[in-house]
């Protein structure tokens, strides 16, 4: 896993944690030759689990801009957390072309999965990970951004069940947290990361529409561009297009803000198709 890792690292970020050198939070994560605005790019892309031959979604072309949000909705079943599987290629497509074009991490695009995961650490590391060990330093001058961003997400209360951001808890974080907590707290981990795109997967689905509507807030006027998966209507108002899938193989596109989705300029598959 840790080879695998740090393979990733070298050929996506071009930065090796055990060089000794510094990390630059500033520099601009695309190193590859995409355009600078696009994290993701899909051309006639089909895509099917590894342990089927039933396609989920066939032919879906799509570019994924900077500043444009996407709502990926569909039933149960229909693929919505495949394709993101097949985005950071932990699937392979079944044929067509996918590019991500930004790297993981700080800056580029991080996932928040539909299960939030929380490390066994204190409540400074549950917010800064993963980067304890890239930033091991991030001490006492951090403090202020991560209480702050602790509040925004809806969690200050942590702060004083923990005793503070560095005690050390005798609890398994899993077991005495809810869901919506969960779900909260990962939330100040994206604000404290700050990455150019964040894929939320079913993020909010613990929390109420009101909770809701706060983060996405939240994350839009810290510039994140927003992909996310869910049920819920509710979703719709804070995104720009979107991806519907539609069960075997079938897809659409719509603009979700003034626009409709046979006139739009992006590409659409007839459903009948
Ligand atoms: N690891 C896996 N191995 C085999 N099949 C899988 C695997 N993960 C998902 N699938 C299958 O692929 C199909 C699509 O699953 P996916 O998780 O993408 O659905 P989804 O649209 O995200 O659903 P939900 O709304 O329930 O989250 C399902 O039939 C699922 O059972």
């Amino acid at each position: 896993m840790r080879e695998v890792m740090d393979d990733i690292l070298h050929t996506q970020c071009d930065y090796d944690p055990a060089s000794g050198e510094s990390y630059d939070f500033d520099s601009d994560f695309n190193i590859h030759a995409g355009p600078v605005d696009t994290a993701f790019i899909l051309d006639h892309l089909s895509y099917k689990s590894p342990y089927s031959d039933q396609l989920l979604v066939e032919e879906l072309s799509l570019k994924i801009s900077q500043g444009t949000h996407l709502l990926v909705v569909g039933n149960t079943g229909t693929g919505k957390t495949s394709l993101l599987r097949v985005l950071n290629r932990l699937w392979e497509a079944h044929s067509g072309f996918v590019q991500m074009t930004t790297c993981f991490g700080p800056r580029g695009t991080l996932f928040l999965p539909q299960k939030p995961y929380l490390t066994d650490g204190t409540l400074r590391e549950q917010v800064i990970y993963p980067l304890k060990d890239i930033y091991p330093v991030s001490g006492s001058v951090d403090d202020d951004r991560i209480i702050q961003f602790l509040e925004l997400a809806g969690v200050s209360s942590l702060l004083k069940r923990t005793g503070g951001l560095d005690e050390n808890v005798d609890w398994n974080w899993y077991d005495v947290l809810s869901p919506g907590e969960m779900q909260r707290l990962c939330f100040a981990r994206l604000f404290y990361l700050q990455p150019k795109y964040a894929v939320l997967d079913e993020a909010t689905s613990a929390l109420t529409e009101e909770a809701e509507a706060q983060l996405y807030k939240t994350c839009k006027q810290l510039g994140m561009t927003l992909i996310s998966l869910g049920h819920r209507s509710s979703l719709e108002k804070y995104h720009d297009v979107q991806l519907k899938l539609c069960g075997g193989g079938r897809w659409e596109l719509t603009q979700l803000k003034g626009g409709s989705s046979s006139s739009s300029s992006l590409n659409h598959k007839d459903e009948t198709m």
